[in-house]
């Protein structure tokens, strides 16, 4: 059914477009030679309504817009703009969003989409030439509404949120420790009971494509293996399902560029500064020493001093980490317990 050529579908998508705006969007697209999606902004009260909320951090417009883009870029017939309307409670508000809307689009509208039945009568001021088509007002197809979303958190409506946007909000859990400490297997089994994606520690692949660390690593290897890590990182991320887990990062790279070659890597303190985690998992090295081919620290005494180096070099940067220690079934129980907690999640 075509309703006429131009048509109009606008919101705040706060905190961001979930499923139920992308399915009236796409549904509106159908319907229309060319539909103008419009994210309406006013920041500060955007903010007034994140913090009422009180689950979610305000997302800036450009961020909704960018999503908003990337949800449309395969349909050419369907263009979105950022429009700025001011919300103060007042009707005047709606007819200045209005102008600033038919502005934007610069043609006459011909259709303005909405799921609000009650939305009508003013639209029909506002919009005298256009129909206002009311899709999906009882939120059957997806059963969401942004006021929830801020009210109640992403983690509990995860699937309410588009592939494209949901590594915006997954929480990276990043799992540090020296060598032998169990890192690699709570790595997977946490990505395999929290069905969800990892990163493996890309220095230890790096070596092993060499055959071997001991005596032949080199300055410029820990750049590469720091951005290949990040690399990946980036990678997991977009299959990640609320959580992802991360074996190392930049201040273990630093650490091991410490005890290899005694200096420090500036690239590494600038990408150190950048990297953001959610929660840090310090494993402490009280589980058995096992030795895999590519590892060099095994007696006890140089155990402990690396571990306290790296300790000392997180606290240096500012790190804050929760530590691991005990059996393998003691630190599993653990770092459940934080990754439950960070992700709100029970009963695993
Ligand atoms: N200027 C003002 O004061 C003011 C106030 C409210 C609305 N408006 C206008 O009304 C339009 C809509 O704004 P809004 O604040 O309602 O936007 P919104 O971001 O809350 O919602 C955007 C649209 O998605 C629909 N929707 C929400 N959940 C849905 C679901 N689960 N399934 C299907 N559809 C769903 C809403 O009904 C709305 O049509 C905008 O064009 C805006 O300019 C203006």
């Amino acid at each position: 059914m075509t309703i006429g050529k131009v048509g109009m579908y606008g919101g705040k998508f706060l905190p961001f477009p979930h499923l139920g705006h992308v399915y009236a969007m796409i549904r509106a697209s159908t319907m229309v030679d060319e539909l103008h999606v419009i994210v309406s902004f006013d920041t500060e009260y955007e903010k007034m309504l994140c913090e009422k909320g009180g689950k979610v951090e305000h997302v800036d417009y450009a961020m909704r817009l960018r999503w908003w883009t990337q949800l449309t870029k395969d349909l050419p017939h369907v263009h979105v703009h950022a429009v700025y309307e001011e919300q103060t409670g007042q009707l005047e508000d709606w007819v200045k969003g209005a102008e600033g809307i038919q502005k934007e689009i610069g043609k006459p509208i011909d259709a303005v989409f909405s799921s609000e039945h009650s939305y009508t009568p003013i639209f029909e001021k506002l919009y005298p030439t256009a129909k206002h088509v009311v899709i999906d007002s009882e939120r059957e197809t997806y059963s969401i509404s942004g006021t929830k979303l801020r009210e109640e958190g992403v983690m509990k409506h995860w699937n309410m949120i588009p592939k494209i946007v949901q590594p915006y909000f997954a929480k990276k859990v990043v799992i540090v420790g020296t060598e032998s400490c169990g890192k690699s297997t709570l790595v997977k089994n946490l990505a395999n009971l929290y069905n969800t994606t990892y990163v493996e520690e890309f220095g230890r692949t790096y070596y092993e494509r060499l055959g071997g660390c001991e005596g032949i690593t080199r300055v410029e290897d820990y750049a590469e293996i720091a951005f290949e890590h990040k690399y990946h990182e980036k990678v997991q991320l977009q299959n990640a399902n609320k959580v992802m887990f991360i074996d190392t990062e930049a201040v273990v790279t630093q650490y091991f560029s410490q005890l290899y070659l005694s200096e420090k890597q500036p690239i590494l303190d600038e990408i150190i500064k950048l990297q953001q985690y959610d929660l840090w998992l310090f494993l402490e090295p009280d589980v058995k020493w096992v030795d895999d081919g590519t590892r060099s620290f095994g007696e006890q005494e140089v155990r402990e001093n690396n571990n306290n180096l790296l300790k000392e070099m997180l606290t240096q940067y500012g790190v804050q980490f929760v530590t691991i220690s005990g059996n393998y079934q003691e630190r599993l129980e653990k770092a459940v317990h934080y990754v439950n907690e960070l992700t709100e999640m029970k009963g695993l």
